[in-house]
């Protein structure tokens, strides 16, 4: 850690070049609205490694910062509700696996069109515009099915792409696997890196493919999954951050869900320090995803308040932030009913997700 950087656990150390002020704009404090507000893309820069190679990340400032989240920063009561209303919002529903059928898609759409039961939403107000999620996450052959339950909704379909989870078939397979998933509708891609070309430093790689992703993507925004559990180091998560951006990412997305460790506090800490910086270097706002292994409303709580405290309100909005969940929603909702209600019900109470 750089030891004039009071308290900021991952500091870069960066040349000074004049850096814009970040380009967006709070939009007020109200946590309960809705919309999946169009998002400007990143165009990304050339590679600049400059503006990484310095880097030093200090792990233990890093978890000490990333320990406070879940503890004493909580909110409370209607606080509270409306945060869990905010992180149903900003949830990636998602299913991967190997038995997905367009079924169990059809049944997840259901849910992402009404993720809290209606009775809850009445009470708690939210009747005239009952909230939905962000996206719904889905392999590319789910996509069709996946575009026709959420029909009319608005709610976006997002494929993985490019040999998830491991990303290792061939680049022309991994591009074609982009433009048939756009093809069938998906909005946003969720790309896994090559892992390889980070563990041996190859960043001229790493930039070259996800450019060629991106441009495979067209006009689908681009989420670079970084499955920051194989890169050993939070040096390298921070650099992979920074490539995966200046190659023109829309988000950074932690993990595939199908790593050792998923997503952590200091992992997320590091890439969003990252997310920070090349905002003031660029002034581009790039978005957030935290993925694999979220399961309950704290965990929500504890990342909404990592954006909140770190980038501050505008990372509060779908547009900015999502959270890749297969299986949040049912205690987030069974909190929310324990708002309402005043009791705990069983979360087999709760419909899937
Ligand atoms: O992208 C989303 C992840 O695959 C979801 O992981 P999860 O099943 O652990 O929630």
């Amino acid at each position: 850690m750089d030891k004039t950087d009071k308290g900021t656990p991952a500091a870069s150390k960066k040349p000074a070049p004049a850096a814009p002020a970040l380009s967006v704009v709070p939009t007020g404090s109200a946590l309960i609205v809705s919309g999946q507000g169009a998002h400007a893309r990143n165009p990304g820069t050339a590679l600049k490694p400059e503006w990484f190679e310095a880097i030093e990340v200090n792990l233990s400032a890093t978890e000490r910062r990333a320990a406070t989240l879940g503890g004493r920063r909580t909110v409370k009561k209607e606080y509270q509700a409306a945060w869990l209303v905010k992180a149903v919002q900003c949830i990636d529903l998602t299913t991967l696996a190997g038995d997905d059928t367009p079924g169990r898609v059809h049944r997840l759409a259901l849910k992402a069109r009404r993720p809290i039961r209606e009775d809850i939403v009445e009470a708690l107000g939210l009747a005239d515009a009952p909230p939905t999620v962000g996206a719904v996450c889905v392999y590319p052959t789910m996509v069709a099915p996946a575009v026709k339950a959420l029909a009319g909704s608005g709610i976006p379909v997002a494929s993985v792409a490019t040999g998830f989870p491991a990303g290792l078939t061939p680049l022309p397979q991994r591009l074609a696997e982009i433009r048939y998933a756009v093809d069938q509708g998906a909005q946003e891609i969720d790309i896994v890196i090559n892992r390889a070309q980070v563990l041996t430093q190859d960043w001229n790689a790493l930039y070259d493919e996800i450019r060629a992703m991106r441009e495979a993507c067209g006009e689908a925004h681009l989420k670079a999954i970084l499955a920051t559990g194989d890169l050993k180091t939070l040096r390298n998560v921070y650099k992979a951050s920074m490539v995966a951006m200046m190659a023109g990412s829309d988000f950074i997305k932690t993990s595939t869900g199908k790593e050792d460790v998923n997503a952590t506090l200091p992992v997320s800490l590091t890439m969003i320090r990252a997310l920070r910086d090349y905002g003031e270097f660029t002034g581009e706002a790039v978005g957030f995803k935290p993925a694999g292994g979220l399961r309950t409303a704290k965990d929500a709580l504890a990342w909404l308040a990592l954006m909140k405290e770190e980038l501050g309100r505008p990372w509060l909005e779908p547009n900015l932030f999502r959270i890749g969940a297969s299986s949040m929603l049912a205690d987030i909702e069974r909190q929310l009913e324990h708002f309402v209600t005043g009791r705990y019900s069983a979360l087999t109470h709760h419909a899937l997700a």
